[in-house]
């Protein structure tokens, strides 16, 4: 057993991205005792907070504490604060590194939250901070973590990875009776774990919605998980902590839970509802629409099959009915486990 960690918490925390999570983020810190600066894009929301102590937009009914202020001025945001915490959707984290890294201190734990890989480049979130906020020291945070769940006081318990110093003090800036962080340093294990659950949790989400049965579902999700670790093991990713909070524990709960966007997403596709008619504005984001695509390519890069991951992004681009999709999967050459 590893010695508890005595590092010493970040006095004020900037949170960029007044999502859900974001929003229950700010939460987190607040109530681990930290100021809390909370960064807004929609003015809206800024004035709804400001006036009315929550942010009925993105995450209605949760009183927020003083100790958080709303703010649509990033470099307010970003001012005085220890480490900020990255929590735009996956598709805008490099646009949002960028406009931080041009406020921020050089040097300050930019701490990713999304949960996505890059469309069209696949690349994974550490390597999008590398090349939009050189400079700055890269940090994640993943785990099975629902934002209404944490923000209601139920236990949620995440990995904060960085260096490892880094992510002690993550972890005891952030950490408070019901929010528990585990520390790592494997940053491309739990990025990619966070990352690829949302395409595993749309794929057990179809074969829910199709009505193939829990053996199925079961089934899909063993060998989700069996490719979100051979593709991991080839980025250099940690086999324990694959089987961790971030890659394991995630999938667990977003590819079984109708609470989860991802798996409500593809819930729907599986009951027969159009991709198009999913995905129009305003629909809840489900980061794995975009992640699948970007899951083949990196790992077409890496020399790795995923026919789940495949599958999922040829159903979502149309180049594959849902039947086919399910033959195609149970008709691959027999292989030993
Ligand atoms: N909601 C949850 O339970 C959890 C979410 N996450 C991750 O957090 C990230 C953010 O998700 P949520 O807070 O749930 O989002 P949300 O669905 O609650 O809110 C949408 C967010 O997207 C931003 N946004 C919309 N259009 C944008 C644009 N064009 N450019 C930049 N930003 C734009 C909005 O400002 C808002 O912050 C995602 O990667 C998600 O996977 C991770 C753990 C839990
Ligand atoms: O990441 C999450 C839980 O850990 C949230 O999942 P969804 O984005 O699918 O709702």
């Amino acid at each position: 057993m590893s010695a508890p960690s005595k590092a010493a918490a970040y006095e004020k925390i900037g949170v960029i991205g007044a999502g859900a999570w974001g929003t229950s983020l700010a939460l987190t810190a607040a109530r681990a005792g930290r100021k809390v600066s909370l960064w807004a894009r929609e003015p809206e929301v800024v004035e709804a907070i400001r006036k009315t102590g929550e942010n009925g937009i993105f995450l209605p009914g949760i009183a927020l504490p003083e100790n958080i202020t709303a703010t649509g001025d990033l470099a307010e945001a970003v001012s005085g604060a220890g480490a900020l915490l990255m929590v735009p959707p996956a598709q805008h984290l490099r646009s949002a590194l960028s406009a931080v890294a041009a406020v921020a201190a050089k040097g300050t734990p930019l701490v990713v939250c999304a949960k996505g890989i890059e469309r069209g480049t696949g690349k994974i979130v550490t390597e999008v901070i590398a090349e939009a906020a050189p400079g700055f020291e890269p940090a994640i945070l993943s785990g099975p973590s629902f934002a209404r769940d944490s923000a209601v006081g139920l236990p949620t318990a995440v990995t904060t990875a960085a260096r490892m110093d880094i992510a002690e003090r993550l972890q005891a800036s952030l950490s408070h009776a019901t929010f528990r962080p585990y520390a790592s340093d494997d940053l491309v294990g739990v990025a990619l774990g966070g990352a690829a659950k949302n395409v595993y949790a749309i794929a057990t989400g179809i074969v829910d919605g199709m009505g193939l049965g829990e053996s199925a579902r079961a089934a899909l999700l063993a060998r989700s998980f069996a490719e979100l670790t051979r593709l991991g093991i080839a980025l250099g990713a940690r086999s324990e902590t694959l089987m961790g909070l971030s890659g394991l524990g995630d999938l667990v709960l977003t590819a079984t839970s109708p609470t989860s966007r991802n798996f409500h997403f593809g819930q729907e596709v599986g009951r027969g509802r159009s991709i198009a008619s999913l995905r129009e504005p305003g629909k809840p984001l489900a980061e794995g629409v975009e992640t699948a695509p970007a899951l083949v390519t990196r790992a077409a890069a890496e020399k790795i099959e995923l026919p789940i991951a495949e599958t999922v992004a040829n159903v979502l681009s149309g180049a594959l009915p849902l039947d086919g999709a399910i033959v195609r999967l149970m008709t691959r050459p027999l292989k030993s486990e």
